[in-house]
């Protein structure tokens, strides 16, 4: 597979760079505006990766673990440790800062242990911080060429099940946009099957309330040329229901062992609603967001500012589109259980059922 992995690398030319390594600095497209303006933030300090990722500048399970990986490193530019193992405290405050942004995306945790860990390991062979500190560069520039080639190996599995002339229905943004790297997870065997000549369409659900869909996924689909359809998110249903969607193909921010899916809020409707009506329902996912450790009860589900809710995002900001006193609920993340679940496809092949055993399987396949 590696060949094909190496020819679309080069091959596929992202219109988007969502996250860019300045040496010194992390430069972040501003995901919060788009697609009404395209802007770039700089990121030199750990509290400038953390407010980025707690204020969804960027945003994106894989994305939010390459940004914190970053953010590691920047924690030894912003100012210099006077030796490794002051520069050992430093980072783990930084660990500390980052590991509060968001609660529910696993890749978050699994790339600050492995940035930290790797620090752990350098600091009995390093001669300086700066020895350190450019071991550390390596591994989080290592973290975002994996996952470049983890969507690849992806995008061609989830390819092998899409026909000629197929509508894929998503949720969210597990696009480009959301691993930092312009392919993206659920948005990966479109792009590949794409390329490899099948006319393959997309619908996307607005995504409320952050809408992630219209603002997102619309914006990176029509820019990569792929027919796209938006819906409103109460839709799902009729679209199934009409035979409109050939299958489901969703993103994840944390997979457990047993197979419980932690995703977009609407992924579990989407699900219930696929399986009602047979169609194929496939998430799609790095093995780096898979939780070997977790039990159900033990994920937090994200809730953030009622705001969110009560306004719409549009080009002039966000307007109000209900009463400002309103109560509201707002969990950003939802659980599908595993019945629901045709496949899941990671870079190192498709796990189905059983996926207790067969996602324990994929990793520890060598
Ligand atoms: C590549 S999957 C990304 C995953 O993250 C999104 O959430 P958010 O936009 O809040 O970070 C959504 O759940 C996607 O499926």
């Amino acid at each position: 597979m590696e060949p094909l992995v190496s020819e679309i690398k080069q091959k596929f030319q992202p219109r988007l760079k969502p996250i860019e390594w300045r040496g010194d600095r992390l430069v972040l497209l501003d995901q919060r505006i788009l697609p009404f303006e395209t802007r770039y933030i700089e990121a030199k300090t750990v509290e400038d990766v953390a407010h980025a990722i707690r204020d969804m500048a960027v945003r994106g399970a894989p994305a939010i673990g390459i940004t914190a990986a970053f953010g590691m490193v920047l924690a030894l530019v912003e100012k210099t440790p006077s030796n490794t193992q002051e520069a050992l405290k430093t980072l783990a405050r930084a660990r500390e800062i980052l590991s509060k942004t968001r609660p529910t995306a696993v890749n978050l945790f699994w790339a600050l242990d492995r940035m930290y860990n790797k620090a752990v390991e350098l600091t009995s062979s390093a001669s300086s911080v700066r020895e350190l500190r450019d071991g550390l560069e390596k591994e989080a520039l290592k973290i975002f060429e994996e996952e470049l080639d983890a969507e690849i190996k992806m995008g061609l599995y989830g390819a092998e099940l899409l026909e000629d002339g197929d509508t894929v229905l998503t949720i969210c943004n597990a696009g480009g946009l959301a691993t930092g790297t312009g392919l993206g997870t659920a948005t990966a065997p479109i792009y590949i099957a794409s390329m490899l000549g099948k006319r393959v369409s997309v619908i996307a659900p607005e995504t409320r309330p952050w809408q992630q869909g219209a603002r997102l996924t619309v914006y990176e689909l029509m820019q990569n040329g792929i027919r796209t359809t938006l819906i409103a998110d109460t839709a799902v249903g009729l679209v199934m229901y009409r035979r409109l969607v050939d299958i489901v193909m969703v993103g994840a921010d944390r997979i457990l062992l047993d197979g419980h899916v932690f995703n977009k809020i609407g992924t579990l409707n989407e699900a219930v609603l696929a399986h009602e009506f047979g169609i194929p329902f496939y998430v799609l996912a790095p093995t780096s967001t898979i939780d070997t450790r977790s039990r159900v009860e033990d994920v937090k589900i994200e809730e953030r500012s009622p705001d969110e809710v009560r306004t719409v995002r549009t080009a002039q900001g966000s307007v109000y589109v209900t009463l400002k006193e309103v109560a509201v609920y707002n969990p950003v993340f939802d659980v599908t259980p595993p019945k629901y679940v045709t496949g899941i496809i990671t870079e190192r092949g498709v796990a189905t059922h059983p996926l207790s055993i067969n996602l324990r399987k994929l990793l520890n396949k060598t």
